[in-house]
């Protein structure tokens, strides 16, 4: 328990764990109230049982003076009248601390849902490009709902109850210590013996709801994802059938883990039964027939009192355990967050870069895994400024590697990207990426307006109309779009599935001109359009030559035959480049690559 709550404790922000410490303060006095309201009974059921304990106790007849009443009836009313304070007070704290308790639990929880996801996207792409989606998916939805509910709420409601029944323990203590310490030993070694069996069981459980929940949301994001292959191949079956038999057996474990937190409950009903009936016998063996009501009326109250804690803090240790395995999912993610905030607050800022001449790439090697060959190997080039470049060469040869390169998304592991001879690193990428516009192969859209997929990622209030009506026209979206009932407000359905792929395709291209950039990188960009409309955008783009500096990657040679310089890429290494003319006459790949007779 120490463990965790210091695992936890590590995870939280000083904000937070000041707030914790503002609860524990809460809980101490609600301990002390209801406390308070229990022990009290015991001086009213002693009067109410004989008036003469007034006389003969020293310091009911102290308080009897004091309160200056002249009946015992009198004075009895105000000893109740007490006690039933003393429970108010302590129900109402109880009602505030476990309103607080949520509230704090509920809050940090979302904390960490959006620090999770805060931190997945600002992680590089290398990491993105090598890591399912549907697992960090899983991490902010369900991991971190598990740890609020199952660990972190749980915890701190336990504090709460670990006060409560210290502090009842040493007031029964001060009353019988006989009592307090069977009391403890009986209930605490029935839930002892009762969790060392099931402690294992719960945490294999735990990690195979957090196996299965994972699988699930693979199941949903590939049977979504490939909806159209699964119809037309009728997979149905094969996705329904993992995800039922995965949901089947959450279901089995949760509810386990649900009764093993509930059962001592039945054990102990049994168990507090006997222990009432030998406590009488006790009772009346020590104080004798006449003085056993107002101890007993003590040890009820106080039994009514301890018994849910005791419950509670069983059910809480099962939950805790259960759901484990979430917190060792996300606890790395969120203290590798918290160390990159605090540092970045320290170093972040970045430089203006100019690019007024050129950019070169100088002795390139890069590796997605350093156990295979390298994507990229001792890779030169170089782009003078608005001149545009076209990258060609067999699939897998790197082209789209290079561009990630250019793109500052990966890091060379060896050699260095100059923009005009200035190396690029952390402190001028901001300002790099800011000149350059970005075409990627596969555009994906959000559930959102076309002006809206256009700006992308900026407030809808702060969207500049004239920048996107200028980038649909550049893009030959404008036609379309004229024909659509509400123009570039008319929005698009999920994932842009109302839309053809060159539609898609030709907003992706108005969204890389929507900040005008000094460079315009197409990675594919036009492999979705029929041949008209490729030409057309083409010829566009082939416009901003002398204006704009382009890079092209293009499978289709006819789109490429008018740029400046063309680089042939084989096995991650430049093997030719010149202007389309130089190559056919150089380069007999190139020249079939063209679909020309060598
Ligand atoms: N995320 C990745 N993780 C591991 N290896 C990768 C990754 N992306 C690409 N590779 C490997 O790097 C090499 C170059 O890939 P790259 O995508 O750059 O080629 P490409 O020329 O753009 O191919 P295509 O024309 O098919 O898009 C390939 O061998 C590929 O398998």
């Amino acid at each position: 328990m120490i463990k965790i709550i210091k695992r936890l404790l590590a995870l939280l922000t000083v904000r937070q764990r000041r707030q914790i410490i503002g609860l524990q303060v809460l809980m101490v006095l609600m301990a002390v109230f209801e406390v308070a309201g229990v022990l009290s009974i015991g001086p009213f059921m002693a009067v109410a049982m004989d008036f003469e304990k007034i006389n003969s106790n020293h310091y009911l007849n102290e308080l009897y003076i004091i309160s200056k009443l002249e009946t015992p009836e009198g004075f009895l009313f105000l000893l109740g009248g007490a006690s039933l304070l003393f429970l108010l007070i302590g129900s109402t704290l109880s009602t505030i601390t476990s309103w607080r308790l949520m509230r704090v639990g509920e809050v940090i929880g979302a904390d960490f849902a959006s620090n999770l996801f805060t931190y997945y996207l600002s992680k590089p792409w290398l990491y993105h490009s090598q890591t399912s989606s549907s697992k960090l998916v899983k991490a902010i939805s369900t991991d971190c709902i598990r740890v609020t509910q199952n660990i972190l709420y749980p915890t701190l409601q336990v504090n709460a109850k670990i006060f409560l029944v210290l502090i009842m323990g040493v007031s029964i203590y001060v009353i019988d210590p006989v009592i307090m310490v069977a009391t403890i030993v009986i209930f605490a070694s029935v839930y002892g013996f009762i969790f060392f069996f099931v402690k294992k069981p719960l945490s294999s459980m735990g990690k195979s709801i957090s196996e299965l929940s994972s699988a699930r949301f693979k199941l949903m994001s590939e049977g979504f994802g490939c909806v159209k292959e699964v119809l037309l191949l009728h997979r149905q079956k094969y996705f329904f059938s993992a995800f039922e038999e995965a949901s089947k057996d959450i279901a089995k474990s949760q509810s386990n883990i649900s009764i093993i937190g509930v059962i001592p409950r039945y054990a102990l009903e049994f168990v507090a039964f006997g222990f009432i009936i030998v406590l009488v016998m006790y009772l009346i063996g020590v104080e004798g027939q006449s003085n056993v009501i107002a101890t007993l009326s003590i040890m009820a109250l106080a039994g009514m009192k301890l018994l849910p804690s005791f419950q509670y803090i069983y059910m809480a240790q099962s939950q805790i355990r259960g759901s484990f395995s979430s917190l060792e999912a996300i606890e790395k993610d969120l203290l590798m967050f918290n160390k990159e905030t605090s540092n970045r607050s320290k170093l972040e800022f970045s430089v203006d870069l100019d690019f007024k001449r050129k950019f070169e790439l100088e002795g390139i090697l890069f590796s997605y895994d350093k156990e295979i060959k390298p994507a990229l190997n001792k890779l030169n080039l170089t782009i003078y400024k608005n001149q545009s470049i076209a990258l060609v060469g067999a699939s897998g040869s790197g082209k789209s590697t290079v561009v990630d390169l250019i793109l500052g998304l990966l890091t060379p592991q060896q050699g260095r990207i100059l923009v005009d001879s200035v190396k690029l690193d952390d402190k001028g990428l901001l300002c790099w990426q800011k000149k350059i516009g970005y075409v990627p192969q596969t555009i994906n859209l959000t559930e959102n307006s076309i002006a809206e997929n256009i700006a992308f990622g900026i407030p809808k209030q702060e969207i500049s109309f004239q920048q996107v009506e200028k980038a649909a026209k550049l893009a030959h979206l404008d036609e379309f779009v004229s024909k659509l009932p509400e123009g570039l407000e008319t929005s698009v359905g999920e994932r842009g599935v109302q839309l053809s792929g060159g539609q898609r395709q030709r907003i992706g291209i108005a969204r890389a001109l929507y900040n005008d950039p000094e460079i315009l990188v197409l990675d594919e960009a036009t492999s979705a359009l029929d041949g008209v409309t490729e030409t057309l955008i083409m010829n566009a783009i082939h416009e901003f030559a002398g204006n704009k500096t382009i890079i092209v990657i293009a499978h289709r040679l006819s789109t490429v035959e008018s740029c400046d310089q063309i680089y042939l890429l084989d096995s991650g290494e430049v093997v030719s480049q010149g202007s389309y003319q130089d190559l056919i006459n150089e380069n007999d790949a190139f020249k079939r690559m063209a679909g020309k007779q060598i």
